[in-house]
């Protein structure tokens, strides 16, 4: 079979390390973080996700577009995240009668740059042993010198604060309002699956922007304080650590995950770094230290609490750990009725093992 003409990309890493490939998407250029992730399906939810907001996504299941994309049901967000996106087999066509569209219009719609023709094999084993670094993609700049040049702009994840660029404008809210539990939610890039995990558990929840203050929270007087994902360095947002800090005293519920679980830790003293690599897929083996029993998670994070800072914690106890590299994966404070999480219990997408953790808050408001 002969393939039509498709126009050529570059793929430039921060080292200088050059990939060709095609163009897919929008033709243009683009640069973030390069991540990969191992999951097997779900791509659409993966680029609408806002946690992957500034990131270049490397899927490394083959093919990538063959079930088209689902407008609503199989969004996180309103719209896609993601910087840009680098697979090995992307086609332009689909086949699933639910199919609202091809993954090809939707990323052009988006001014989403992509390249496939990539060895993802090749290129994931070597980030995985260089380190976490930032990248850029071009179907129009085809000199990888200069291209390699345009990098220099691309800023660094470490640092960086990109909650408030993907969190919700003005407040809305979801759920009964005659509900038995109201749920603060703090949107630091919320995703729409675990609003939902909420509301189906009887919550009303209000979603609140990433800056609100903690006033504004608590005059909507909730019974519990829900600490969303999102995007960027924990360590550079020291308006949701004190927010945080404000709801712990009000002795309330709080649940985080995710960046909330990493802002949950800083409230509590303990610092976040940034991984060598993070941890991003559907397989990530997790171990429940009150249960004993070990769950499989979705997992998208680069950036991890300090161990020992937490074992060292007089409050502050580690529920869970992750079973490839020993990472905490779960903390609860011992003199507060919180905890959090580093994976994502909704698995949207993902197995289901870990959804009781939004029963386990359910509870804790009861
Ligand atoms: N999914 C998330 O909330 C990610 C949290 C944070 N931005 C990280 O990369 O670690």
């Amino acid at each position: 079979m002969t393939r039509p003409q498709q126009p050529e990309a570059l793929l430039v890493l921060q080292d200088g390390t050059v990939f060709k490939g095609f163009a897919l998407g929008k033709i243009g250029t683009a640069g973030g973080e390069i991540c990969f992730n191992t999951g097997m399906t779900g791509y659409q939810e993966i680029y609408t996700d806002p946690s992957y907001f500034g990131q270049v996504i490397v899927n490394t299941t083959s093919h990538i577009g063959n079930y088209g994309i689902q407008l609503g049901a199989e969004e996180e967000s309103a719209g896609v995240k993601i910087r840009g996106m680098v697979c090995n087999f992307f086609s332009p066509t689909y086949s699933r009668h639910l199919a609202d569209g091809s993954l090809q219009q939707y990323f052009e719609q988006a001014n989403i740059v992509g390249i496939h023709g990539i060895d993802t094999r090749q290129l994931v084993r070597y980030i995985r042993d260089k380190g976490v670094m930032n990248c850029i993609i071009s179907s129009v700049i085809l000199d990888p010198e200069v291209l390699f040049a345009e990098l220099s702009n691309v800023p660094d994840m470490e640092g960086l604060e990109l909650s408030s660029e993907v969190s919700t404008q003005a407040t809305y809210e979801l759920g009964e309002q005659d509900s038995r539990f109201r749920v603060a939610v703090l949107d630091l890039g919320v995703k729409k699956s675990i609003i939902q995990s909420l509301a189906d558990r009887g919550a009303y929840c209000k979603v609140f922007p990433a800056k609100t203050s903690f006033a504004d929270l608590h005059a909507f007087n909730p019974d519990g304080f829900f600490i969303s994902n999102g995007p960027g360095d924990p360590a550079a947002m020291p308006y949701a650590v004190e927010t945080v800090k404000q709801a712990l005293d009000t002795e309330k519920p709080l649940f985080g995950i995710c960046l909330g679980h990493q802002i949950l830790s800083l409230a509590s003293g303990i610092g976040t770094y940034k991984m060598h690599n993070g941890h991003r897929g559907l397989n990530h083996p997790v171990k429940n230290l009150i249960t004993g029993l070990c769950e499989v998670t979705s997992q998208n994070h680069g950036f991890a609490v300090k161990g020992d800072e937490v074992m060292d914690h007089a409050n502050v106890e580690v529920t869970h750990i992750n079973l490839n590299d020993q990472t905490i994966e779960g903390i609860r404070r011992k003199d507060k009725p919180a905890f959090s999480v580093q994976y994502h219990p909704e698995a949207s997408p993902g197995p289901h093992d870990s959804r009781y953790l939004f029963d386990d808050f359910i509870k804790l408001m009861q």
